[in-house]
């Protein structure tokens, strides 16, 4: 495993909002939540999305709001936001439109606080689940799969990030992967629902924050009575020993989080199973993936 890639200290925001079916409406309001977060004392230096919050939730409505990338005005938006702000900006997620095969993607783009793109992670997994009595999903009716793992480093904030988006979660490679690659952090932009969300929502996080003893970023749309997936809510950071540092309810909030280097460090050098793993019986899921940040 290499080591640790984070700053003594990292300040995070997650913006926990919802969309409506109005995308300017949503434009103004990551604008306005952007806004919002960096006026916080202390100012963090890096604020996380929720997943698809410049759209609605649904499978049929992805086309109509997806945007090229970089292109594309939301894509814009956030640069503008991130350098105007000096801030760097994990950007949830949303509907992009590849010109080059024709398919939409849930994807999710990284910027630095000059407002560069650093990083790019498409959904590996896709929603598709059927809970009988329960609830129906079926993302790859629109939308097709990425095809990378995603780790990425911050150079300002000096930390090292793996980046997945929501149903990823429950693939414990993606996060594996980019542990033992010196991140220490892993940000999931995730709408669990109102039926998945009360009994995986939180012990998912916990989860992939205990296996790879890192931080888990979870920033989730705010539930909207007037909307139709109902997102759970419950954004949180939880910590490299599972502790869940703080958690939103389900409306819309801001949450705000100090990331410390030596909690990792100390999770690590007391239970090391960073060090003790037996690669000689299984294999190392980190030694050949494919994995980028772009
Ligand atoms: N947006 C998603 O991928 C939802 C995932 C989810 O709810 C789950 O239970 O997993």
């Amino acid at each position: 495993m290499s080591a640790v890639t984070l700053s003594k200290s990292l300040q995070v925001a997650l913006l926990q909002f919802h969309a409506s079916s109005d995308k300017a409406a949503n434009l103004i309001k990551v604008t306005e939540f952007i806004k919002k977060a960096v006026s916080n004392n202390p100012k963090p230096q890096l604020l996380v999305l929720p997943e698809c919050f410049q759209s609605p939730y649904a499978v049929d409505q992805f086309k109509n709001y997806a945007e090229k990338i970089p292109d594309g005005e939301t894509t814009q938006l956030l640069s503008k936001l991130a350098r105007e702000n000096k801030i760097s900006i994990i950007g949830g997620s949303i509907p992009e439109f590849d010109e080059l095969d024709g398919g939409l993607y849930n994807t999710s783009v990284v910027f630095n606080s000059f407002g560069e793109i650093i990083a790019k992670h498409r959904k590996v997994h896709l929603f598709d689940i059927s809970i009988p009595g329960g609830i129906t999903f079926k993302e790859s009716d629109s939308l097709r799969p990425g095809n990378k793992a995603t780790v990425f480093e911050i150079p300002e904030i000096e930390s090292k990030f793996g980046l997945a988006i929501c149903y990823d979660i429950r693939f414990p490679e993606l996060a594996m992967i980019a542990s033992r690659r010196g991140a220490g952090i892993m940000a999931y932009p995730g709408a669990f629902n109102t039926i998945t969300g009360p009994k995986f929502w939180t012990k998912f996080a916990v989860a992939r924050a205990i296996d790879n003893q890192n931080y888990v970023l979870m920033c989730s749309p705010a539930r909207n009575p007037s909307g139709g997936y109902q997102s759970y809510g419950h954004s949180m950071v939880v910590d490299p020993n599972g502790n869940v540092l703080i958690e939103a309810g389900h409306d819309e909030e801001i949450i705000y989080c100090e990331l410390k280097k030596e909690i990792i460090e100390e999770a690590r050098k007391s239970i090391p199973i960073s060090i003790q793993r037996r690669f000689d019986i299984y294999d190392d899921v980190s030694k050949d993936p494919i994995v980028s940040a772009l």
